[in-house]
C-alpha cells in the first residue's frame, strides 16, 4: 500500500499508541490538579524543573526553523515554528513571574536526572544529521503532550483549583491547541514522503517523548 493512501502517519501512531499516549496526557499530577487534590509543593517542583525544561528548548526549536528553512519551499513551516518561538519568550517571562509568586528561586534549581536524560535527547535531535521530518514530528508531539493535559483540566466538569488555572490555560488554550494542529499537519506532511527509515525512527523519537513526558510529570512527586 502506498503511503498517500494511508490515514495520516501520527494519526496512526496515535491509533496504535493510545495506552501510551493517554499515559502522558492523564497522568496522575495533571489529574490531580484536574481533581483539585495536587499538592502545590509538587506543582512547585514541576515549575522549577519545567522552567529548565523551557530554557533548553529555546534552542531545539531554533534547530527545527533552520531545518525547516533548509528543507521546506514555501514559508509556511518557518512561519508556525518561528510562532512557537514566539511564545517561548512570553513563556520565559511568565516563568520568572509564576515563580515568585510561588517563592521559587529559579536561579537554585538543580535540574533532576529525567531533565538531564530529556534535555539530552532534544540536543541529540539537533544535529544535522537527524532530518526535518524527524524533529518537527518529535516537536509536535512535545507540545501535543502539554496541550491535551492541560486542555482536560479547564474541562467544564474539572475542579482545578483558581491558583493553577493560569498555568493550565497557558498550554490548554484554544490558540495553543490550533498551532498543535499545525504542527502536526507539518509532521505529517514531511512524514508523508520521508523514507520508511526515517518513519521508523520518528516513531521511536514519538515513543520517547511519551517515556519522557511521563517521567518528567514523575519527577513532580519528588521521589526521584
Ligand atoms: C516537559 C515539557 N514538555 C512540553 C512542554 C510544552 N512546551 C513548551 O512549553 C513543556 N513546557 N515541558
Amino acid at each position: 500500500m502506498e503511503r498517500s493512501d494511508r490515514a495520516a502517519v501520527t494519526v496512526t501512531w496515535l491509533k496504535k499508541h493510545r495506552p501510551i499516549y493517554i499515559g502522558a496526557t492523564r497522568h496522575p499530577f495533571t489529574l490531580a490538579i484536574r481533581d483539585g487534590s495536587v499538592d502545590f509543593s509538587s506543582f512547585k517542583r514541576w515549575l522549577g524543573q519545567d522552567y529548565l525544561f523551557v530554557r533548553a528548548f529555546v534552542p531545539f526549536l531554533a534547530s527545527v526553523l533552520v531545518k525547516a528553512w533548509k528543507e521546506t519551499d514555501d514559508d509556511a513551516d518557518v512561519d508556525v515554528i518561528l510562532g512557537g518561538i514566539a511564545t517561548l519568550n512570553d513563556e520565559i517571562a511568565w516563568f520568572k513571574r509564576e515563580a515568585s509568586k510561588w517563592d521559587v528561586s529559579l536561579d537554585s534549581i538543580v535540574p533532576q536526572q529525567t531533565n538531564l536524560d530529556y534535555c539530552r535527547f532534544l540536543e541529540s535531535l539537533m544535529s544535522p544529521d537527524v532530518d526535518y521530518a524527524q524533529a518537527i514530528s518529535a516537536f509536535w508531539a512535545i507540545e501535543a503532550v502539554y496541550q491535551e493535559s492541560f486542555a482536560h483540566c479547564l474541562e467544564d466538569d474539572s475542579k482545578t483549583p483558581e491558583a493553577l488555572k493560569e498555568t493550565c490555560r497557558r498550554w490548554g488554550n484554544d490558540g495553543f491547541g490550533h498551532y498543535c494542529r499545525a504542527l502536526q499537519s507539518l509532521a505529517n506532511q514531511q512524514l508523508q514522503k520521508a523514507s520508511e527509515e526515517v518513519v521508523a525512527k520518528a516513531e521511536v523519537n514519538f515513543l520517547r517523548v511519551l517515556e519522557l513526558e511521563v517521567d518528567f510529570w514523575n519527577m513532580s512527586r519528588g521521589t526521584t
